[in-house]
Formats: C-alpha cells, sequence, structure tokens
C-alpha cells in the first residue's frame, strides 16, 4: 500500500513557486516550503482549529462509546489514524528531496516515523484547558476512549499532546519537526543512509535558524525525546497485538490495508521468497 501511495504517478508533488521571496536565504526557501507542506496536509487547518469553538461530547454520547464493542472502537481508531497517516504520506511526498530518495528509504523512513508524525500534529487538535482532543466533530477526553481496553495507551497519548499543547508551537516549527522525524538518517535498514543525513542536515539548520530568528532556542530542550515517542509507538504496537489475540481475524478482515501494513504485518503476508 505505502509503495502504491508513493508512485509519482499517484498525485505529483507541487514544487512550490517561491518566486515572490527572492531576498530569502536557501534555509528559509526550505522552512517555507515545509511550512506550505505541512498546511497542505494537516486537516483541520490551523485557521479552522483557532477560529472553532469545538462542542464537547454529552454524558450520553460518551456513554455511547464507552458502550461500543471493543472491535467497532478500534476500527474508528484504526481508520481515522491512517486518514492522518495517509496524510503524512502527502506531506513526505512533498518535502524537497524525499522523493528523490530510493523507494525503499522512502518506505523505511514512512514505516519509522508516520505515527510519530499523527502523534505530533495531534496537539494541534488539542485542547490542553480540558484535555480533550477533537475526534469524530467533537472534544473528546480519554474516558470516551475507554472500550479499547488500553487505558495506558491512551493516557500516554493524551500525556504527549498535553506536552506538546503547552510548548505552542507554530505551524512552522510543528512543520518543521515533522520534517525531521521522517527525515532521520538513524532509522534502522536505510541502504543511503548518507544520502538521508545530508536531507536531514539542511532540515535542522533551517529548523535552528528559524528557532534562532524567532528567539525559540529553548523549544530544543523541552521537545518530547525521540524514546519519548519511540516508547509510545512501541506500546501501540503491544496493544493492537494485543486486540488481535482478544479478537483474532477483526484486524485481517476489517482494518485499512494501510494500518496493516504498518502495524499487523501477518508474516503471513511477507512475499515467500524472504520467509
Ligand atoms: O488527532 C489526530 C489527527 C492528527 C493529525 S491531523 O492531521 O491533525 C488530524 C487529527 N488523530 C488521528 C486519529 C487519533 C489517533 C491517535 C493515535 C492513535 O494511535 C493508534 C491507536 C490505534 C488504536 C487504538 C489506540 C491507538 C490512533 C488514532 S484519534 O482516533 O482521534 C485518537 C485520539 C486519542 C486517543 F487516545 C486515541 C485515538 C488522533
Amino acid at each position: 500500500v505505502l509503495h502504491g501511495a508513493l508512485s509519482p504517478v499517484g498525485g505529483g508533488t507541487c514544487s512550490v513557486l517561491l518566486s515572490h521571496c527572492v531576498t530569502r536565504v536557501p534555509s528559509e526557501l526550505l522552512t517555507q516550503s515545509v511550512l506550505l507542506s505541512h498546511r497542505a496536509t494537516c486537516h483541520p487547518r490551523a485557521e479552522e482549529l483557532q477560529g472553532h469553538r469545538w462542542a464537547t461530547f454529552t454524558r450520553e454520547e460518551i456513554c455511547a462509546y464507552q458502550s461500543q464493542p471493543m472491535a467497532e472502537m478500534w476500527q474508528r481508531c484504526a481508520r481515522r489514524v491512517t486518514e492522518a497517516i495517509e496524510r503524512v504520506v502527502e506531506f513526505a511526498k512533498r518535502l524537497r528531496g524525499f522523493l528523490e530518495l530510493s523507494q525503499h528509504d522512502q518506505i523505511v523512513l514512512l514505516k519509522a516515523g508516520a505515527m510519530e508524525v499523527v502523534l505530533v500534529r495531534m496537539c494541534r487538535a488539542f485542547d490542553a484547558a480540558t484535555r480533550t482532543v477533537l475526534f469524530e466533530g467533537k472534544l473528546a477526553g480519554p474516558e470516551l476512549f475507554r472500550s479499547l481496553g488500553c487505558p495506558e495507551l491512551v493516557a500516554s497519548i493524551f500525556d504527549l499532546a498535553q506536552g506538546l499543547s503547552a510548548l505552542r508551537c507554530s505551524e512552522s516549527e510543528l512543520g518543521l519537526l515533522s520534517a525531521l522525524l521522517l527525515v532521520n538518517a538513524g532509522r534502522p535498514w536505510l541502504q543511503d543512509r548518507p544520502r538521508v543525513a545530508r536531507l536531514q542536515g539542511h532540515l535542522d539548520v533551517a529548523f535552528r535558524l528559524l528557532l534562532r530568528r524567532t528567539r525559540r532556542e529553548g523549544l530544543l530542550a523541552r521537545l518530547p525525546s525521540p524514546g519519548q515517542l519511540r516508547a509510545l509507538c512501541s506500546q501501540h504496537l503491544e496493544q493492537v497485538q494485543a486486540f488481535r489475540r482478544l479478537h483474532p481475524g477483526v484486524v485481517s478482515a476489517s482494518f485499512p490495508p494501510l494500518y496493516r501494513e504498518l502495524f499487523a504485518a501477518d508474516p503471513a503476508d511477507v512475499p515467500a521468497g524472504t520467509r
């Protein structure tokens, strides 16, 4: 699925015409194109989030979610996170230099980093005052997700969103942070590590210059650590396995193919030659 989504045929990249800002230095051009790619692939858009006074779910609606079967709630979340990951794939395709990497390395970087970008992007849809997140059109607290049966994972997701929203990141900061979560030369299985490292270097310089320009250098020390993001993604994988043991067949029968490919690859799915 990921391979198909990356094929240039499926929606070409839009190389942003930055003709109107001839005075900018390369790193500011890069920052601007990352910001445009980020804004184009986040939903809802920043304006919609700020302007709108989102409603919270009523007690009855929360009870309805809490009494849904576990499999139904898992399917809902799997569908929504897959939609979010598809937008992250689109964001990656618009990142200058990403599509020039080998398909193999593009897939390696997305498999390792797409979920981390979704978790970082989540803080945009998070309301710190009420500790709620936008879910299916209204603001939901962790208790709404009770029927998932994984309270620690839900708590970790909310903690991360709470921590990130306290940093009050700008869309440019979130865009460059997301780009650096994807273009990470430290990921395992990369074929052309030096090439990824060069692209990562440009993004790192652009991020640092942005932070210096806006006097936000202190942000770097307060961002979630790679270990925290990795731990959350591992917790998610453990819970997917636990869910599959409780409900054999549901994931393969009714979860999105992209979700299955990323988080529930069956040994049986692996091409015979490499089993
Ligand atoms: O916020 C987003 C999107 C971020 C990218 S965007 O472009 O700004 C559109 C909005 N989210 C995408 C969907 C959401 C999501 C987040 C993490 C996640 O982790 C994997 C998982 C799978 C199954 C069970 C538990 C956890 C799954 C879905 S959600 O459903 O609202 C959800 C929320 C809290 C929670 F505790 C569980 C689910 C949050």
